[in-house]
């Protein structure tokens, strides 16, 4: 369920109508809808009222400002990977001690400015990081709340690009190491031990191995304890998958459900960061058809949006929802199964293919499910300007992100001296 529907003959964000919000900020763009990040929020916190938790939103899938001032409105805390994006959080009104610092290659400078500020905690993924950051707290006679990223080995059974809890992962220290590190973390000045931490994969649409990661960790805090460690939370990372296509991915309350069950009476609050779940399908991608092609009996939409601005289809094979707008079609239309594709010098330059579509030029396309990982992984690749963002609140749309321009692109780069007269 999401605040997409079709209502008049076309689809709606909220309500908007998308081909209005086309007309007037141009395309390809990107449109949110408040209400479904919030309520995509609330599919958490509700779960979860009646026990201890944090919801930190893993911001990576979409960071647009407005989007993080409205989840921090609504109570959420962040999950964030760079300096950048909490620099993010802090302009956006969000408070830093609802903060988990995730990431396997955090520089002391980024240490910190988190210290500096107060998150809540620093997710260590490897015992090196763990010597530097008790050395930068301890320069700055601070002392930084740390949980050790445990990498499980646990088979996310999700695209081998986005699986991070595997043997063969860069992510977190090996379950098997982590006793030592705990103990190592407990000599360490500037460091106190806050929590425990795994993120095993994105787009997980199966509960076991989620719960399977969980067991090893308890398992692991039974031994912590066993040293004299309290650990006062659990943070099970993101991960749960969305509907793209057919997948029928559980309901955050169903897994909620299980780990509250077994995480009864341990004492440890719950740390969650999720990501596309409450992203993706908060947004889709509006592209117009700029012509239509045929080669050799196989038909091509080339439409205005490309693998730059929504890279998951070229990246991943990633399948996104791609719908007319407008439900009638044009008078004239072409019905075939087509390429979507853009107009980026790359045979990989595509949004979906074999796409049975009834279409003509001008016609505007939504792309489904682009509230997350869209934008933000979007590039100004063959120099194409980034697309705007427009967040929707009910009847408004707010302008969150104008459209790039070239001045824009060039504003950064120089010109070489002339080197002589001539
Ligand atoms: C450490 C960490 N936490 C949270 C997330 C968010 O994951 P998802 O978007 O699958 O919920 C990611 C990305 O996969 C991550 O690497
Ligand atoms: N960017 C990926 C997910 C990566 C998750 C980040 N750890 C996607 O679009 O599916």
């Amino acid at each position: 369920m999401d605040h997409f529907n079709q209502a008049g003959g076309q689809l709606m964000a909220e309500d908007c109508s998308l081909a209005d919000l086309a007309e007037r900020f141009g395309t390809p763009l990107f449109v949110y809808s408040k209400a479904t990040f919030l309520r995509h929020l609330a599919a958490y916190s509700d779960a979860l009222s009646d026990y201890p938790h944090l919801v930190c939103y893993g911001m990576k899938a979409n960071s647009n400002l407005a989007v993080l001032q409205a989840l921090a409105a609504a109570g959420s805390g962040f999950d964030i990977v760079s300096q950048g994006e909490l620099e993010r959080v802090l302009a956006a009104g969000g408070d830093p001690q609802k903060v988990v610092f995730s990431g396997v290659g955090k520089q002391p400078g980024e240490m910190r400015r988190a210290l500096d500020v107060g998150i809540y905690c620093f997710n260590v993924e490897s015992e090196a990081e763990l010597e530097t950051l008790s050395q930068v707290a301890s320069d700055m006679g601070k002392t930084a709340p740390v949980s050790i990223r445990v990498n499980p080995d646990v088979d996310a059974g999700t695209h081998p690009y986005i699986s991070t809890g595997l043997r063969d992962n860069k992510f977190g220290i090996a379950h098997q190491r982590a006793l030592a590190v705990y103990q190592r973390a407990a000599e360490l000045p500037g460091i106190h031990i806050s929590g425990i931490d795994c993120h095993i994969g994105s787009q997980l649409t199966d509960l076991t191995p989620l719960m399977a990661a969980l067991e090893k960790l308890l398992e692991l805090i039974e031994s912590i304890a066993g040293l004299g460690i309290q650990l006062d939370h659990i943070d099970l990372g993101g991960g749960l998958g969305v509907p793209y296509q057919d997948e029928q991915p559980p309901h955050p309350s169903e897994y909620l459900t299980l780990v509250k069950a077994r995480l009864a009476g341990s004492g440890l609050k719950l740390v969650l960061e999720p990501g596309r779940s409450i992203a993706a399908n908060a947004g889709v991608m509006l592209t117009r058809v700029n012509l239509l092609k045929e080669n050799h009996g196989k038909h091509f939409a080339v439409v205005d949006g490309a693998m730059n601005d929504l890279i998951r289809p070229s990246l991943y094979s990633a399948w996104q929802r791609i719908v007319p707008v407008m439900q009638a079609p044009t008078p004239g239309a072409t019905h075939a199964r087509f390429d979507v594709v853009g107009p980026v010098c790359e045979s990989g330059d595509f949004l979906g293919k074999d796409r049975e579509l009834t279409i003509a030029p001008g016609d505007l396309l939504a792309v489904r499910s682009a509230g997350a990982y869209g934008f933000v992984m979007s590039s100004n690749y063959n120099t194409r300007n980034r697309a705007a963002e427009v967040l929707v609140d009910g009847d408004q749309a707010h302008l969150v992100r104008r459209r790039e321009t070239y001045a824009d692109q060039f504003a950064l780069e120089s010109l070489l001296e002339p080197t002589d007269a001539s």
